[in-house]
């Protein structure tokens, strides 16, 4: 019998984030970043659990050396890859196209499938392929499971995940809605539904996931029914760097009259739009304040011209998300509540309070000083009239994907965490 722990990796384009949690007592014995893999110099932050973060800046030249170096800080704390309480490696998995529907224990035939869908997630799926191909090397003997981004998403109708284009051509090249943020939209609808002491099966909730990627969905019943990221991770919310929708004749026409490559436009919406490239910072935080600092009139002409462009980004970003809120009350039909989570939804009330603003006639109404308030867990910042509550539900990638590797392994029925 294998031990209780499980390791979660999340292998980003250039980052390596990961979490060592114990199922058996939902500790979290260590966790840690590698930032910048590839470029001269990468970060390093490595904490174990009670202990002092140790960081330290050195060059790490790929996803391999990445998580060797994760590898030899957990060794160091007596956590090493060959450790026996370790039941599994757990991989986030951003596409897995319309096979993988659920949890997947790895190899060589799961490996060459997520490679064969590069070509639709070009940015991520690379990375998360070097990142359990370094972790098979390290712990050949370790089961590794991929948990896909995509999977909760496959219960979407097909009118919801069909575009109306040729069929031959969307069948020939897989191209229809996947969805991304799988996990974290299962967790948060879920643990929304607890919020509101119910069933999940009892309960729909619009989940709105705001970190640096942001998607919204429509759960009804803990079955998802549509959300806003569809082929790639680009359509949808306004993001950090991503444009979310446009007319797709944009592409068209930058090609046409602005004779771009179909790379620069592609890297021009992917990371060079969004918040970045309306007012040019991508960390809402950063937005915020210059919103604020040019509420007052000690700035000069600078101040309020760098005010207003934040301002516009601010309002662009929540015009969307109110109409994505709208939409999937009409996908619903009703709707029990309306979730907000990740960075910007968990911290940013000007957000949540924007977003929400105007849709009383729906429902949904924010309590100003709940808003407000700071908490950890899940809380409704709804008052208790509200036809429709609000609420903040903070989420959790690591544990719903620990939560689902276990299972797997253990031959549980996943059991929420
Ligand atoms: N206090 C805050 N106020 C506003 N936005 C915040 C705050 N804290 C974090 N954020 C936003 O959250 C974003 C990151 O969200 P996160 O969910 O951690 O992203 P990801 O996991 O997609 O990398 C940051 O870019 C930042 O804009
Ligand atoms: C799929 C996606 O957008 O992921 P992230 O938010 O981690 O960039
Ligand atoms: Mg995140």
């Amino acid at each position: 019998m294998r031990g209780t722990r499980v390791l979660v990796l999340n292998s980003g384009s250039s980052s390596v984030k990961y979490q060592l949690l114990d199922m058996a007592d939902h500790s979290r014995p260590a966790a840690g970043i590698v930032e910048r893999i590839g470029e001269r110099t990468s970060y390093l932050r490595h904490t174990p659990a009670g202990g002092t973060p140790r960081e330290r800046e050195e060059a790490v030249d790929g996803h391999g050396a990445a998580l060797e170096a994760v590898a030899a800080e957990l060794a160091r704390d007596g956590l090493g890859l060959d450790s026996p309480e370790l039941a599994a490696i757990g991989h986030r998995v951003v596409h897995g196209g319309r096979r993988f529907t659920a949890p997947t224990l790895v190899d060589d035939e799961v490996l060459a499938e997520i490679e064969r869908l590069v070509p639709v997630a070009p940015l991520h799926n690379p990375a998360n392929l070097a990142g359990i191909r370094t972790a098979l090397g390290l712990a050949p003997g370790l089961p590794q499971v991929a948990v896909f981004d995509t999977a909760f998403h496959t219960t979407m109708p097909e009118y919801a995940a069909r575009y109306a284009i040729d069929p031959a051509v969307a069948d020939a090249h897989r191209v229809r809605r996947y969805g991304f943020h799988g996990t974290s939209h299962a967790y948060v609808s879920r643990r929304t539904a607890e919020l509101l002491g119910r069933e999940p099966s009892e309960v729909n909730v619009i989940v709105l996931h705001l970190g640096n990627g942001a998607s919204a969905s429509a759960v009804a019943g803990g079955r998802c029914v549509d959300t806003s990221m569809g082929l790639t991770p680009l359509e949808g919310l306004v993001m950090g760097t991503r444009s979310g929708d446009i007319d797709p004749a944009v592409v068209f026409h930058l090609a046409r009259v602005a004779g771009m490559s179909v790379d620069e436009i592609d890297t021009l919406l992917n990371k060079r739009s969004g918040l970045l490239g309306l007012c040019g910072d991508n960390d809402m935080r950063e937005v915020l304040r210059r919103m604020d600092s040019g509420a007052g009139d000690a700035g000069g002409a600078g101040d309020a011209e760098s005010a207003a462009s934040a301002k516009l980004a601010f309002d662009v970003y929540v015009h969307r998300l109110r109409k994505y809120i709208g939409a999937y009350f009409a996908v619903l039909g009703r709707v029990d509540a309306v979730a907000f989570t990740a960075g910007v939804g968990e911290n940013a009330a000007p957000v949540r309070r924007a977003a929400v603003a105007g849709l009383e006639g729906l429902g949904p109404v924010v309590d100003p000083e709940l808003n407000e308030a700071r908490g950890g867990g899940p809380r409704l910042i709804s008052p208790a009239s509200a036809r429709v509550a609000v609420a903040v539900v903070p989420t959790d990638e690591e544990l719903e994907i620990a939560t689902q590797t276990y299972a797997l392994v253990t031959g549980a029925t996943a059991r929420p965490g």
